[in-house]
């Protein structure tokens, strides 16, 4: 069953300690682990996945289905989205980054909404959230700008039903405005619609991997949550090389697995993603020209009772030229309410997970990142 009308909802402290555990477990275990195949980050084309012949489109699933079992990540090229597209919102990343002045910022500053929109300063959220408040805490150096769906940015026009993250009927996005970043709101726009529906097609793929009708998801995804954000990493002031022995002092984006459905990630330049593998360490995400990085997040784990991976990773700068990236976290609509997916329940794996919704489930985990959550 996909949508459980009258269906009680997880508990706040179930999603957070979950995620907690979970990412704590990751990060202490591993090193015994024997893997059945080596840990990889596949490269996908998806272009026959926009073939009219199902069989096309079943093979590319089947692809993603592997991925998802496995490391959880993987590139994909053949997507379609303009390289125009692409270029112009590394551009509009690099302007608010550079041109936006200081107050402007604080104007937008993500402390002031509760669905943590706006601009986030780079000491604002720590590197590892829960010991902000030690001594020896350590700031993320990355600093970034934040923003969900709006109807205005859906090229189908939405539904008019979307509902935030805590089901009210607003919207809670916060935008410079137009005089002092001329043109921004419109190359977000263009570049949101393109990963908007490269989105809701992969779902489709996904359901298919999921051996779903593959319309499954489509009914839920007519307003759906989708955070995005332009992310900008300075330049390593002291560069070191990845080693698994040493411990990073500068460290972009802390260790964290995602929150959403997928993730759809596009980076200015090749390094800084690392990927922990099972045996827990560090693996490098490989550039691939044109790609995407895709990545399941663990609402999508948790509706697959397990079966797809989410995988913790973590941003450093080892270099010392600018990074930029731009993370797409797409979701269902927040006011949905999901049990475990049909296919994912056997004998051996009944459903380990109560129904949820989409938007309580989400707003809760980006309340434990934030420094007052
Ligand atoms: O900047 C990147 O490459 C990844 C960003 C990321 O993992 C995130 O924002 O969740
Ligand atoms: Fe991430």
């Amino acid at each position: 069953m996909a949508a459980a009308a009258a269906a009680p909802s997880a508990t706040h402290s179930e999603a957070r300690q979950a995620a907690q555990a979970y990412l704590n477990e990751r990060l202490a275990n591993g090193h015994d682990a024997k893997l059945a195949r080596p840990f990889t980050v596949p490269d996908i084309n998806i272009a026959p996945s926009f073939s009219s012949n199902i069989s096309d489109r079943k093979a590319v699933a089947a692809q993603i289905r592997d991925a998802c079992t496995n490391s959880g990540f993987f590139h994909i090229t053949g997507h379609g989205v303009p390289k125009e597209a692409r270029q112009a919102i590394i551009n509009a990343a690099k302007r608010f980054t550079k041109e936006l002045p200081r107050p402007k910022k604080e104007s937008l500053h993500v402390k002031n909404s509760k669905y943590f929109r706006g601009w986030e300063p780079a000491d604002y959220t720590y590197v590892n959230p829960g010991d902000w408040s030690a001594e020896n805490a350590a700031p993320e150096t990355k600093e970034g700008f934040n923003w969900g769906y709006e109807a205005g940015l859906d090229p189908t026009g939405g539904d008019g039903q979307y509902r935030e993250l805590d089901g009210e009927d607003v919207n809670g996005n916060v935008w410079p405005a137009e005089a002092d970043l001329p043109g921004f709101y419109d190359a977000v726009k263009q570049y949101y619609a393109e990963v908007l529906q490269l989105a809701r097609h992969l779902f489709r793929l996904f359901a298919l991997s999921l051996d779903l009708p593959e319309n499954y998801f489509d009914a839920m995804t007519t307003h759906p949550g989708g955070i995005a954000r332009l992310l900008y990493y300075p330049p390593a002031k002291d560069p070191q090389p990845l080693d698994p022995n040493q411990k990073d002092k500068e460290i972009g984006l802390g260790a964290h697995s995602d929150y959403e459905c997928f993730t759809i990630l596009l980076c200015s330049t090749a390094s800084g993603l690392e990927i922990l593998s099972p045996e827990n360490v560090w693996v490098p995400a490989p550039a691939v020209e044109e790609s995407f990085v895709i990545n399941v997040a663990d609402f999508l784990m948790r509706w697959t009772n397990g079966v797809y991976r989410s995988t913790v990773h973590r941003v450093v700068n080892r270099t010392t030229n600018e990074r930029y990236s731009i993370p797409f976290f797409f979701s269902i609509n927040y006011d949905q309410t999901v049990e475990t997916l049909p296919s994912c329940i056997t004998a051996d794996n009944p459903s380990k997970y109560p129904p949820v919704k989409a938007g309580e489930y989400i707003l809760e985990r980006l309340k434990a990142t934030a420094k007052d959550g």
